[in-house]
Order: C-alpha cells, then sequence, then structure tokens
C-alpha cells in the first residue's frame, strides 16, 4: 500500500460563532500519499482554500476549524496532528515540512528586494548554512525551476508573471520540503505558462520526491497533471478517484458537470454544457444533497437525506444517491 503522509479526518470549518455562522468546509476526509499529486476542484466558493488554510492552521478571522484532524507522518514514523501540536513546533514544520503556496502569491514578492535577498531570506531563517552557501543555494533553486541564474540580482519588476510564479516554487522547495500544497498558484497566467509551470513542477517532483496538494477551479489541469483529484461542492468532497477514472466516468453528476465545462483533451470533440444555476449560499443550505436542486438527475431520495462520501459498489469514492455506498 501507498505510504500516507498526510491525512485530513473529519475536517469543520466555520466562518464566525454562533447562529450567524457558515460552514464553509463540511466532515472533510483526505489522504495524500508520498509522492503524489493530488488535485482539488471545484467552483468559486466550494471551499477548497478554506479548506487548505484550515488543514494548515493559516485561517484568517472569522474562519474558526470547529473539528476534526489533520495527522502529518513524519520522517521517523511518528506522527503528529498538525491541528492540535504547540504553535512553535508548526512553525518548524512550515517550509521545512510543508510549504505552502497560496492564492495571490504571485504578489507577494517584496517589489523592492532582489529575487536573490528574499530567497536568501528564506534560507537564512531555517537553516544555519554559511551566506555564501545560501547564495549559492539560491541560484542552484532558480536553475532547478528553469530560471537563469544570472536572474538572481533582478527586481520582481523584471521578471514576467510565470518567472514570478516560478520563484515562489522555487521559494516553496527551498527547505525540500515533502509536502508542498498550492492553491491557485496559476490562475493569473496565460494557459501555456500555466500548463509550463505545472510541468515543471511536477518533473521535479518525480526527482525530488514531494507530495503535492494542487488547488484550482480548472480541472482541465487536473487531469492532465495530477494522479488523484478531489471535487469539493458546498464545502464536502463529494468524489474522489484516480484522475484517469474521473476523466473517463466521472460517477457524480457535479464532477461530470464541472468536466463537461472543458474541451475534451483528446478524442472527439464534445459539446460543452457546464452546469446550470449555482453554488448554494452557505447560510441556507438546502435539504438532502447540497447539488440536488441543480442536478438532471435527482431523485425524491436527493431533497430529503444527504448522501456521505463512501465506497459505492464498484470500489469508487463518491457522495450521490445515484451510487449507493456498499454496506459490510
Ligand atoms: N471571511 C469569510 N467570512 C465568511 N464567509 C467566508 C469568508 N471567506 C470565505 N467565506 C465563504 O466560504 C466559502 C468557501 O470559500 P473559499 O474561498 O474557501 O472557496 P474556494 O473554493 O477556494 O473559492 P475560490 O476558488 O474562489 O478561491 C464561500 O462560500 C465563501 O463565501
Amino acid at each position: 500500500m501507498k505510504e500516507r503522509i498526510l491525512e485530513v479526518r473529519g475536517l469543520n470549518v466555520d466562518y464566525g460563532m454562533g447562529p450567524e455562522s457558515v460552514r464553509a468546509v463540511r466532515d472533510v476526509d483526505l489522504t495524500l500519499h508520498r509522492g503524489e499529486v493530488l488535485g482539488l476542484a471545484g467552483e468559486s466558493g466550494s471551499g477548497k482554500s478554506t479548506l487548505a488554510y484550515g488543514m494548515t492552521r493559516l485561517l484568517p478571522p472569522p474562519g474558526i476549524v470547529a473539528g476534526g484532524e489533520v495527522i502529518y507522518h513524519l520522517d521517523d514514523g511518528t506522527t503528529v496532528d498538525l491541528l492540535r501540536i504547540r504553535d512553535a513546533d508548526l512553525r518548524r514544520l512550515r517550509w521545512s515540512e510543508i510549504a505552502i503556496v497560496f492564492q495571490g502569491a504571485i504578489n507577494s514578492l517584496n517589489p523592492v528586494q532582489r529575487i536573490s535577498t528574499q530567497l536568501v531570506d528564506v534560507l537564512k531563517a531555517h537553516s544555519a548554512s554559511t551566506p555564501r552557501a545560501r547564495l549559492d543555494r539560491a541560484r542552484e533553486l532558480l536553475t532547478l525551476v528553469g530560471i537563469a541564474s544570472d536572474r538572481l540580482n533582478s527586481y520582481p519588476h523584471q521578471l514576467s508573471g510565470g518567472m514570478r510564479q516560478r520563484v515562489m516554487i522555487a521559494m516553496a522547495l527551498a527547505l525540500e520540503p515533502r509536502v508542498v500544497i498550492m492553491d491557485e498558484p496559476t490562475t493569473a497566467l496565460d494557459v501555456v505558462v500555466q500548463r509550463q509551470i505545472l510541468r515543471t513542477l511536477v518533473d521535479l517532483r518525480e526527482r525530488l520526491g514531494f507530495s503535492v496538494v494542487f488547488i484550482t477551479h480548472d480541472l482541465s489541469l487536473l487531469v492532465e497533471f495530477s494522479d488523484r483529484i478531489a471535487i469539493m461542492y458546498a464545502g464536502q468532497v463529494v468524489e474522489e478517484a484516480a484522475s484517469a477514472d474521473l476523466y473517463r466516468t466521472p460517477l457524480h453528476p457535479y464532477s461530470d458537470g464541472l468536466l463537461q465545462s472543458f474541451p475534451a483533451l483528446k478524442g472527439p470533440k464534445r459539446e460543452l454544457s457546464g452546469i446550470a444555476g449555482s453554488p448554494p449560499d452557505l447560510r441556507m443550505m438546502p435539504s438532502g444533497c447540497p447539488f440536488h436542486p441543480r442536478c438532471a438527475r435527482a431523485m425524491d431520495v436527493c431533497g430529503q437525506q444527504t448522501p456521505v462520501l463512501g465506497q459505492s459498489r464498484a470500489g469508487r469514492s463518491v457522495a450521490c444517491w445515484l451510487h449507493p455506498v456498499s454496506v459490510g
């Protein structure tokens, strides 16, 4: 069996407290294995970023983790719950074990500092090497992500958007983390540049052996670059499958709708249909399956009872009454 590295169990995240609160992530279970790329997809507002912030304890207020655990498997075989360890211990794990590149990170480079200074700062904060060794490492990191090392002395504005994104990836990889979490890192870039950057990341993953959680609303990118995909809707994971299985035979009508929203990668051209309607307001969630008001295949049970994510009879992981969970 593949080695687990990060396990999210029963994670609930709320915005606000008391009667006004909304649940933006509901009872999410996810497992990331060593060396794999796990894609997280869903329309805007489905809770992808909230999940990523929640599991790494970086939620800005009024976000609150309302329950669950996030088990991280250390190299020595022991585990820690990221939601419960001390702040100081968590800080030690960030960057060195788990690196996170959040939405808009491309704009978080300091405009008045050279790339060299910013890369060296990350290295300085976390490792005790000499200035010379840090500079060499910064040069090496740039080369690793496909930027000529003579750009080390550039300022961010002297680099294209794609290069700035590559610098962010270089920073994330600086301390050789075992897990890299990326939230829509490439949406500000055009499709060709996005693909090139993802290709670089996936190639590096193969060479360096880290695992990736990659978050985007662009399912076509995930199908191409991830090993497994989890689909989120209204804060819940509604389907999880190997990328190829999801692409060939999506089981949840929502996954199917998302796939119908982009052109086929291979094979015959198909009609693009998308999904009618919009995601529910979290303050007024529909009864039963949250997707049923938009679902062309909804049955009576869908408005009455909430399906849970479980193994269907075919051994696939889906939360939908069309694919009842096998019992026993
Ligand atoms: N500060 C906040 N207060 C209240 N609700 C919030 C807050 N931030 C996010 N939400 C709600 O939580 C839900 C999940 O948002 P989130 O940003 O995690 O979704 P997402 O799938 O990452 O979307 P996107 O792709 O647009 O980033 C949304 O319904 C959003 O309105």
